[in-house]
């Protein structure tokens, strides 16, 4: 008696841990949704060990806790799942649709009462937590990293949810093994399963917390382009390809007199100027161009598989749809651009191809501006 209370109140306190630590992260790192439905299974399944103990504990509601208790874990199932789901932006019909049916049907078992009612819900709770863990799996059957380490985790898990359906099975008044047998099933597995959960999702979290800072530290947070370290990061794998001689042409863009705009119209129509014309260099270039913006109005394009010629009558096209793209603003007086091109050498480093193309823009604005100058 004292040893299963040591070890339900100890999956109690681990899933109190785990839920606790992805409510505080969630709340405190602003994560998605995800994070909170993962807090929720923990806690639910910290509140279904809970009445497991409290069934001990007073023996004669013992059946009561012990339904609850069920719901509490497809409960708990049921919110891992739909975590892992909203995280990778699939729909959680099919997690709701079995939870209701889970949840009924144990309920249903409960209000019944036959003989076997009790040994019927502990299989229709396993057969419900491996059902989720089969819709965790398949939202992560093509994932790599993390993923990868999370679908095994949860093979495991889901095979140890069937190996309790099993138990429970075996354990049916005059099955082969005692009902003490499944509680010790009940007690090496889950709480292994749960500290595996808990640690997979919280590895998760830290992973795309990790990401995220990585991807904000690559993009200029005004136009969302790609900024200096991000442009540095593209080239790096682009030279790759420049190296076995497909063109790559590097282009510095300037907007012209930009200074006058922020000092007629203010600071902020001077964002929203730049913000149109990165969105306007996004647009008129391809896919797999590059666009990023390093520095005040100064924009840097990457063009792959660009050869000169190709190179500079795409920038000259460029060049005369500025005017028109900010024509239909009266506040705004011709707004133009001025452009410095290059192509980058072999073996060649791109600081040394950034500052040949910034020679050409300087040369480009020292001649009169809104104008496309090769180097
Ligand atoms: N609104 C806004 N202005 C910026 C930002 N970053 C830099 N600037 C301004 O951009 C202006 C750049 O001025 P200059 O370098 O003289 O360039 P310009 O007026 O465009 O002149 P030329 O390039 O020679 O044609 C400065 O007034 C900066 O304060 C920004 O993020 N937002």
């Amino acid at each position: 008696m004292l040893s299963s209370l040591i070890t339900s109140g100890s999956i109690v306190v681990i899933s109190l841990m785990f839920g606790l630590a992805l409510l505080v992260a969630w709340r405190r790192f602003g994560l998605e949704r995800h994070a909170a439905l993962w807090a929720g299974s923990f806690l639910a399944a910290a509140v279904g060990h809970g009445l497991r103990t409290a069934g001990q504990i007073w023996p004669g509601q013992v059946e009561l806790f012990a339904t609850l208790a069920c719901h509490a874990s497809v409960a708990s199932f049921a919110l891992l799942a739909w975590g892992f789901r909203r995280r990778a932006s699939r729909s959680s019909r099919g997690v709701m649709a079995g939870w209701l049916v889970f949840t009924v049907w144990i309920l249903w078992e409960w209000i019944d009462h036959s003989q076997t009612w009790r040994a019927t819900s502990r299989l229709l709770t396993a057969t419900g937590d491996a059902y989720m863990v089969g819709w965790i799996v398949a939202t992560l059957w093509h994932k790599r990293g993390t993923g990868a380490l999370a679908r095994w985790i949860m093979i495991f898990y889901g095979l140890y949810a069937m190996s309790v359906g099993v138990a429970a099975e075996l354990a049916r008044p005059g099955g082969i093994i005692s009902d003490k047998a499944f509680i010790l099933v009940l007690s090496i597995g889950t709480p292994t399963g749960m500290i595996g959960t808990g640690v997979m999702t919280l590895l998760i979290v830290a992973s795309d917390l990790a990401k995220g800072l990585q991807q904000q530290a690559r993009t200029d947070a005004l136009t969302g382009l790609l900024n200096r370290r991000g442009v540095e990061d593209a080239i790096r794998a682009l030279l790759g390809t420049a190296r076995k001689a497909e063109p790559l042409t590097v282009v510095v863009v300037d907007l012209d007199y930009f200074k006058a705009i922020n000092d007629r119209l203010g600071h902020a129509a001077g964002d929203d100027v730049l913000l149109r014309f990165a969105q306007h260099l996004k647009t008129s270039l391809r896919a797999h161009d590059v666009v990023a913006r390093i520095g005040g109005e100064e924009f840097v394009l990457l063009l792959p598989q660009t050869p000169r010629a190709d190179a500079m009558a795409l920038v000259e096209r460029l060049r005369c749809s500025v005017p028109e793209a900010f024509a239909h603003d009266t506040n705004l007086e011709r707004v133009s651009a001025s452009f410095g091109v290059t192509q980058v050498r072999r073996g060649e480093t791109f600081d040394a191809a950034l500052a040949r193309a910034d020679e050409a823009l300087y040369r480009s604005k020292h001649e009169g501006r809104d104008r496309a100058t090769h180097a």
